[in-house]
Order: structure tokens, then sequence, then C-alpha cells
């Protein structure tokens, strides 16, 4: 295969021309065109593999994906940043994974939110994306067999948990299969109907108005705030009104054709949200993992201090704890944990097993790899 060492101009010690430069890219373009069908042809024989030892296999295997992912970033040497390769990475392996099998992703619509940008981050733009109304419903889908894996919001690092998604766990028996880490930047947007100095009204999800709360007093104090279910429905709701605007990401701002006039309004600048991954297999570790825990306490003093004494005995670091309340059962509580390792780790399994006998009910909701991008 040729290499650009090939070319003159480089050991001429002349400044090459732009058409020089153009053929060499040309060159190289080649190479990465064919490389990238050997590539897609091999995932076409790891799918028949897998069909040779199991008649329906899983095909979407998130541990090797973040291994691949970590060893590019890894080996990177530039000038490309390392985020910059992994995302080509994550295209290249969706497009490879939809030639084995194309994977259908619930996620909490409708289009635009950042769910679905969520989404797209992780599975890449091969993956058949179908956006639900509900937490609920995209269990219910996942649960069914209808979608292969669903994406939902679980914390925003200035709101806080998402109360249903843990709620929702509390009767699936779903796996936590991966999770993703979104910086959440909001646009003040506008359509081409909107008198841009009659706003009365901004539409938007009430964590997204809390988000810019600051910025709205300072610059649209006498607007009324309207919370609506989602980014996305705030700004299709602006299509045809003249009075009013809607706060929602690119990605709203892209699909329903709206002109950003004020951008990244939130007030935290590092305001990030953090989604689940859900699926029905649990997930081989990948050598950087979290595992997620559900766990029904006693209803006794002390409780909590006697769950968490196994995790430091075994070196174990939580990442999150959040309560909930154990509906229907009135003044019950169930604990979500979070922590680094996965449950076929010897020292997360030996802590597990020391705090079975002192709950009602221990539940691993899964293990998974660490975002990587
Ligand atoms: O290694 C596998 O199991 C593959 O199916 C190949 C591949 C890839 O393109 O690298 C594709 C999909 C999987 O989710 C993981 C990796």
């Amino acid at each position: 295969m040729a290499t650009t060492d090939d070319n003159d101009w480089q050991n001429s010690g002349l400044s090459p021309s732009l058409d020089q430069l153009r053929q060499d890219i040309d060159q190289v373009d080649q190479q990465i065109h064919q490389l990238l069908n050997q590539r897609a042809r091999l995932a076409e024989g790891v799918a028949k593999a897998k069909f040779a030892t199991d008649s329906n296999p899983v095909f979407y295997r998130p541990e090797r994906e973040a291994q691949v992912l970590r060893n590019v970033m890894a080996r990177n040497e530039g000038p490309l940043e390392n985020e910059t390769v992994a995302r080509i990475f994550r295209e290249i392996m969706s497009a490879c994974l939809a030639l084995e099998a194309p994977q259908t992703i619930a996620f909490l619509g409708p289009e635009g939110t950042f769910t679905h940008a969520a989404a797209l981050k992780h599975f890449g733009h091969q993956a058949v994306v179908r956006p639900l109304a509900t937490i609920d419903e995209v269990f219910r889908e996942v649960e069914s067999g209808s979608a292969h894996y669903g994406v939902v919001p679980v914390e925003n690092s200035s709101e806080g948990v998402v109360n249903h998604t843990l709620d929702c766990f509390i009767g699936s028996h779903l796996h936590v299969i991966g999770e993703v880490e979104l910086r959440i930047h909001h646009q003040f947007l506008v359509s081409p109907t909107t008198k841009q100095d009659s706003i009365t009204k901004i539409y938007a999800h009430q964590q997204t108005l809390a988000q810019c709360r600051k910025w709205l007093d300072a610059h649209y104090p006498a607007a009324e705030r309207v919370a609506l279910t989602s980014n996305g429905e705030a700004a299709k709701r602006i299509r045809s009104e003249w009075h009013s605007a809607a706060i929602a990401g690119e990605t709203a701002a892209e699909l329903y054709n709206l002109t950003v006039l004020h951008k990244n309004i939130e007030d935290n600048p590092s305001n990030t949200t953090r989604f689940l991954i859900i699926g029905r297999e649990a997930i081989a570790a990948s050598g950087q993992d979290k595992t997620s825990l559900l766990v029904a306490a006693h209803d006794r003093a002390g409780a909590l201090i006697e769950i968490l004494a196994p995790f430091a005995k075994h070196n174990i670091s939580l990442t999150s704890i959040e309560t909930r309340p154990a509906l229907p059962e009135k003044w019950a509580y169930v604990f979500f944990i979070d922590l680094n390792g996965h449950v076929s780790d010897s020292n997360v399994a030996a802590a597990l097993e020391e705090i079975r006998p002192l709950v009602k009910e221990v539940r691993v909701l899964g293990s998974y790899p660490k975002a990587v991008l």
C-alpha cells in the first residue's frame, strides 16, 4: 500500500503546492476507504462467529466498544484531539454494528431533546433512534423487546437526580449497560415568526428554566416562564407563535429550523447531564467499570452505615448514593448506590456477599463501562 513517504516533495525540502497536497489527501483517502471496508468485512465475520455459538446472539458489545475507544485515545499522537478521533471511531463502530444487525434505541423524546443527543453520542448515527413520550415507555419498549436498548436521563450536575428514572428501576428487571455524560448548553431560540422585541412567553422544560434562571432574570425579567414536558416540545411549540421563545439544545434548533438568538445561556457553564443506557443483558467487564446497585434496607437505626461498611473494608469507592421511597410501602426506603468496579471483581463480589444478609434485598442493576467520551 502506498504511503505519503513515497511522495517526492516530502524528501525534497521544498514546500508542497496545493495540488500536490490534494493529491496526497486523495491517496490517503483511498487507503482509509479500503481500510474502512476491510474493517466492515471483519465485523461481518464477527457477526457470523457470534451466530455460530448462539442462535440469538447479542451484537452490541459495550465493553468491547469502550476498550476500542480507550485504545484509540491512548495511542493518539495528534494533531487530532483524543476526543475527536474517538468520535470518529464511535461512528465507524456504529456503521459496523449496523452492518451486523441494526439496533433500535428508544429514548425519552421528542426528537431534539438532550436525551436524543445522548443516544446519538453513545450509539453513533447509524442506530435507529425512536423517541417516546415518557421514561416508563422507554423501559416498557426495551422490556418487551420492541427496542434493543433505551436511553434515559438520570442526573444533572446542578439539578440533582431524575427521580422518575430511579423509580422505574424499582419495578423493572432491566440492566444498566452504560452511561453517557453530556455537557448541557442551552440556546435561546426564536422562530421566523417571532417578534423579537415582544417576547412575553418563554417555553422550556422546568429543569432548563431553573438552569437559566439568572440569565432570564437579567434579560427577560417580565416574560412568563412556561414549563413544558420537554425542550423539544418547547422548540416545536414556538414555530407558530409570534410572541414566544423557547430554550433548547442545538439539535432542536436544527430540527425545527429555529434561530439561536442567544447562545449558551445556562447559568453554570460546566452543567452536565448523565444518562443511563438500559438493556436486557448483563455486560462483561471492560477493565474500567461502574456498578449500580439497588438496596432495600431494613427500617432500623444505623441501616445505611451497616450497608456502607463492607464497601470501605474492600476498598471500593462509591460515586453516588440516592434515597427513594420504596412505594407502595409507607416510610420504607431504597438506596441507589453507584460504585467503581465490576460485579465480577473479587472485592465487589465479596462486599455484596457481606451486605446481602444485612438487607431485605440487594439487586445489581448493572455493571457497565465508565463513560469514555
Ligand atoms: O467485537 C465485536 O463484538 C463486534 O461486533 C465488532 C464491533 C466493532 O465494530 O469493533 C461492533 C459492534 C460491537 O458493539 C463491538 C465492536
